[in-house]
């Protein structure tokens, strides 16, 4: 029999899943996907191995692997209707609401629900993996008023997203770099938009409404969308000097560090590590951003006034540095995060789909009971003439 929980907001340490997909240890600062450290995948795989790995439970062999690449290869391309869509988006508009409705109107062209076929759960996989990268690098050209460039089926997933974005083959060590930014995103156990996309799942709807549900729940500044703001915060930094006194006026005003803290993590969290150690070596070949003194600052004070808390840098907080040395605008930090979260969010459903049941938790009712409907003439002290409860107790 069920006994009544304690309330806890945020569903804090609420276990609301069981899950294999992924493993986090924020004590240690330990995050595995499948068991596999990610220090050891973002040494060794490729966001693409990553994501099969994620989605069906095994590292591929050579074959399965080569077959799967291909697959998501073939698919990179957008329906002319869905580009014809996008031609109608404001270009002020931000591009992960771009993102949500692109990828819900997938849904448009191949709603067929057939959940319970393996072959139709690939399909999807595929479609979503390839499409969405082509979705994000199309919105970027058409606001600017260029046409959107296909896919090339000579470039590998992450060097085809950085060419179809910036029009130009990228370096080799920037598109590597970025595939490892890909894999680091890639999953991270029950977060808020990964819940998102599993309550929406256990509805048994689309795929394609499953991710869109959680594009829209990762954009928000809490979240995946603190990629972007971290770079607005140091931009109004602006100086090394001026880090301290920033922090102070947060402090006061109880704001919160962007980039900073976890529900988990009360350590530095390990892809942080891995990001800020990309962004040195980008620093070395390509220049160094002068954004990046302004951010070891500012983790340096933050650790001084709040590491008793545990709050340290998070993902967010390192990697729109890299993807600024890699010519990603700074409203796309956000929609590049759901790139590679796409991974995640189609494993916990495929998870889902395997022992489902409708997510319907329960409610702490705190409001009336029994209260009298006053009508509106009433409301003022005025007497209603109306015939309405009449006629409803007849
Ligand atoms: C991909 C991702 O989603 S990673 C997270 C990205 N989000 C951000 O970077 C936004 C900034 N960080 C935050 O808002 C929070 O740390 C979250 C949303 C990530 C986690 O939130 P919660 O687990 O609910 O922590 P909560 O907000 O309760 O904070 C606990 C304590 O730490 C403080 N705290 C947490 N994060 C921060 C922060 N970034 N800056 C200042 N103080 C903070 C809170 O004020 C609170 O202090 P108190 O106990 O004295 O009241
Ligand atoms: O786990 C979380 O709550 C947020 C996070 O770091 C992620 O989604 O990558």
């Amino acid at each position: 029999m069920m006994t009544a929980c304690e309330y806890r907001p945020g569903l804090d340490g609420v276990p609301a899943t069981q899950s294999s997909i992924s493993f986090v240890d924020g004590q240690n600062g330990i995050l595995e996907y499948r068991g596999i450290h990610i220090e050891e995948l973002a040494k060794h795989s490729t966001f693409l191995e990553t994501s099969y790995l994620l989605i069906w439970g095994v590292l591929p062999t050579r074959e399965e692997l080569a077959d799967f690449k291909h697959e998501v290869q073939t698919h990179r391309r957008l329906k002319y209707r869905i580009r014809d869509m996008m031609k109608c988006f404001p270009e002020s508009g931000h591009p992960m609401d771009a993102l949500q409705a692109c990828a819900a109107a997938l849904g448009l062209f191949y709603s067929r629900r057939a959940l319970e076929d393996p072959a139709y759960i690939r399909a999807a996989v595929v479609r979503l993996l390839a499409k969405i990268p082509t979705m994000v690098a199309a919105f970027q050209l058409m606001r600017k008023g260029n046409d959107p460039i296909q896919p090339r089926d000579d470039l590998d997933y992450a060097a085809n997203f950085l060419y179809m974005l910036t029009e130009q083959e990228p370096d080799p060590l920037a598109a590597q770099i970025f595939d490892v930014c890909l894999t680091l995103h890639a999953e991270h156990t029950i977060n808020a938009s990964t819940f998102s996309a599993m309550v929406t799942a256990s509805t048994l709807t689309d795929p394609y409404a499953v991710v869109a549900s959680a594009v829209g729940t990762l954009a928000g500044p809490l979240h995946g969308g603190a990629n972007e703001e971290v770079i607005l915060m140091l931009e109004e930094i602006g100086s090394v000097e001026n880090v301290q006194p920033y922090l102070e006026t947060c402090l006061e005003r109880k704001s919160k560090i962007m980039g900073f803290g976890h529900r988990v993590y009360k350590v530095k969290d390990p892809r942080a590590i891995i990001l800020q150690n990309l962004a040195e070596q980008l620093f070395e070949k390509f220049g160094r951003d002068h954004y990046y003194d302004i951010a070891i600052a500012m983790e340096k004070a933050v650790e001084e006034k709040l590491g008793h808390k545990g709050i340290y840098p998070n993902v967010d907080f390192y990697s729109g540095l890299v993807y600024r040395k890699l010519g990603i605008p700074t409203d796309l930090f956000t929609p590049v995060f759901a790139i590679a979260r796409v991974a995640g969010w189609l494993a916990h459903w495929k998870e889902q789909l395997e022992a489902n049941r409708i997510f319907r938790p329960t409610q702490i009712y705190t409001g009336d009971h029994n209260k009298p409907y006053i009508p509106i003439d009433e409301r003022n002290g005025f007497v209603s003439d109306s015939l309405l409860p009449e006629l409803v107790a007849k």
